[in-house]
């Protein structure tokens, strides 16, 4: 058999036949039929079946050795570096400040102010003229561990004016973390075979403890009382400690344009509510989360995992410190004084593997405390001001952070084992990179494969066709894998001819027909069934619109809405115009039929 499949260069111990190395399409030679003799079509027959059993399962399985393997070494990388890392950003000096107290080395920042200086060691220090891409490249590693399962929480910390939404939001110009992210992430989808993904967006932000969905339909301030039902949202917890938010907004999105559209919109309704709420704007938190739907079954069929990205633009930190304050003012300051401490606790306990973990003191630890703990990954950007007059808050923020890291790694190590470490982290580095490009070959072989599978299989179909001696007639619907009704009669007719022994039907190919037929008439009904249906049954349907996705196929989307929201309630500006078929789904999809009524309900209210 290896040999037979050598014969037509296939090398499978390399896995590295090249197009030119493929026998030539024959079915030029077939064309006509005298010229096949009877045991060159039966070798073909075996070729095909080899092909498509031998050769593609190892293939697959191969795929699955390298995927595992590449998995591994990125999360050995990254547990080595830290499953919680802190950066720290410093902003743009203005020209015409005087010099700065503040000085950086690659993983080490002083701030030098009243005769004192203060050194903070982190795990990585961006300097005032680092640029989005320098810190984006910092950001992008954790990423792909999102796509292979794990939560990820990416938090902007500092005082206000220091460049947090800058970080995360950026600007047309200068893209900041959630748009690269985005981008990013359907890059990277579009490239993994060996899994099919599914992204949805949310957007939500924390004020005074209490949830607001930004995705959610406002109304003129004159109306508000009757419109913003979802401004108190619940937390929900499953027994395995899954998080969820109760009636949040959750979109698919199947593209970067429909999900930065989506982003666009989140951002508005984000200043909105800053100008209904006065000068909100460093009061609350506002979090944007990615959940990722990953599927095996290109590979394997069984795996199905749910990860999380949570973007969050925290709060301006410099209200911890002042005093004084009184009214809403103080309240507020209070809000982000106890969520911010929390959190610190929070992240200071996981880093120190404490047995208890207070996430239950504030929403904002609640909302995150399934993307923080174990096999989770948390990266905190501290954002601090390069200015005199700021040194005070400065030295506050990287305490912070410091608190966060909880130094137990890095600046305890000897010079040795930092060496070390690194040298650990480029040899896996390089493993995962040796195992992408080994993936690239097996994806390039496997589609060569599966061309050749159907060049073969197609000659043999014009030798039936064609064949003057041959008695079959098989309709060229059924040939073409056309619908199995029309093919019914011809197909019968075939059987009844003194077909050879190596054409006829085996019990895996009846099996396959059947699972086909079967298949396009799921399709069909699925089809029909969305026109009318609601969110559970779009769902239902998500692997295959990635697929449709993958493959360039018209937008499946456009016929069915798994957003539950109608796409024509989004336009291009980004504005949200009120449509009676907008519905709210459920974002986890483990709850979301448990959910389900409960979502009807409260949009029944609203509508
Ligand atoms: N690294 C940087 N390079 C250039 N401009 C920056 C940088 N960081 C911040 N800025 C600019 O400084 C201003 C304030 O930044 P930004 O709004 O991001 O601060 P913030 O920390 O999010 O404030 P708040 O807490 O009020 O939301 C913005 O105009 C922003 O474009």
């Amino acid at each position: 058999m290896v040999q037979q499949l050598n014969s037509l260069g296939l090398d499978l111990s390399s896995g590295t036949a090249t197009e030119s190395e493929l026998p030539a399409t024959p079915s030029v030679v077939y064309m006509d039929v005298n010229v096949v003799p009877e045991h060159d079509k039966e070798g073909l027959a075996s070729t095909i079946s080899s092909l498509q059993g031998m050769e593609m399962s190892e293939l697959r399985s191969k795929q699955i050795y390298l995927d595992a393997k590449r998995r591994e070494a990125l999360d050995k990388i990254l547990d080595i570096k830290g499953s919680i890392r802190v950066f720290c950003r410093v902003k743009l000096m203005d020209e015409r400040k005087a010099a700065s107290p503040i000085s950086t080395e690659a993983d080490k920042i002083t701030v030098r102010s009243a005769g004192t200086r203060k050194e903070f060691v982190l795990d990585r220090v961006f300097h005032p003229e680092s640029t989005q891409e320098d810190v984006f490249r910092e950001v992008k590693p954790i990423l792909r561990s999102a796509l292979d399962g794990h939560n990820v929480c990416i938090l902007a910390y500092g005082q206000t004016g220091t460049g947090k939404t800058h970080t995360m939001e950026g600007n047309n110009g200068r893209p900041g973390i959630v748009p690269r992210a985005i981008e990013e992430l359907f890059h990277q989808i579009s490239r993994d075979e060996s899994a099919s993904f599914t992204l949805s967006m949310s957007m939500l932000e924390v004020y005074m403890g209490s949830l607001r969905d930004l995705f959610v339909h406002r109304r003129s301030p004159a109306r508000v009382t009757h419109r913003i039902p979802k401004c108190n949202l619940s937390i929900l917890r499953s027994s395995d400690g899954t998080v969820e938010i109760e009636g949040l907004t959750d979109v698919q999105v199947t593209d970067v344009k429909q999900a930065r559209r989506w982003y666009a919109r989140g951002k508005h309704a984000r200043s909105t509510s800053w100008t209904n709420v006065n000068d909100a704007s460093s009061r609350s938190h506002c979090l944007t989360r990615i959940t990722i739907s990953r599927s095996n079954d290109a590979v394997d069929g069984t795996n199905n995992l749910v990860s999380k990205i949570w973007l969050v633009d925290l709060g301006g930190s410099e209200r911890l410190l002042k005093t004084g304050a009184t009214g809403q003012t103080l309240d507020e300051g209070r809000a982000i004084n106890l969520s911010l401490s929390a959190l610190a606790d929070v992240i200071a306990a996981l880093r120190r593997r404490r047995d208890h973990i207070p996430y239950r003191n504030s929403k904002l630890t609640q909302l995150l405390s399934d993307s923080l703990g174990d096999g989770s990954k948390v990266l905190m950007i501290v954002h601090v001001s390069p200015g005199e007059d700021d040194a005070g808050e400065t030295v506050c923020s990287l305490s912070f952070a410091t608190r966060v890291r909880a130094v137990e790694a890095s600046r305890e190590l000897s010079e040795d084992t930092k060496k070390r470490k690194q040298q650990r982290v480029a040899e896996l580095e390089q493993g995962v990179q040796e195992a992408e490009e080994e993936l690239r070959r097996v994806r390039d072989q496997m589609e060569r494969t599966a061309k050749l599978i159907q060049e073969k299989t197609n000659t043999l179909r014009v030798d039936l066709r064609g064949s003057p001696r041959s008695p079959l007639t098989l309709n060229p619907v059924e040939l073409d894998g056309g619908d199995t009704k029309t093919a019914e009669k011809p197909v019968q007719r075939a059987r009844a001819a003194p077909v050879p022994r190596f054409m006829s039907s085996t019990a895996c190919s009846r099996r396959r027909q059947q699972q086909a037929a079967e298949s396009l008439g799921r399709a069909r009904r699925r089809s029909t069934d969305l026109r009318g249906s609601q969110s559970h049954s779009c769902y239902q349907t998500s692997k295959k619109m990635t697929v449709a996705y993958r493959r360039r196929d018209p937008p499946l989307s456009l016929q069915c809405n798994p957003l539950n929201v109608s796409h024509d309630s989004v336009d291009s500006r980004g504005s949200w115009s009120s449509s009676k078929t907008k519905k709210v789904s459920n974002s986890n999809p483990n709850l979301r039929v448990a959910l389900h009524q409960q979502h009807r309900r409260r949009m029944s209210d609203l509508i």
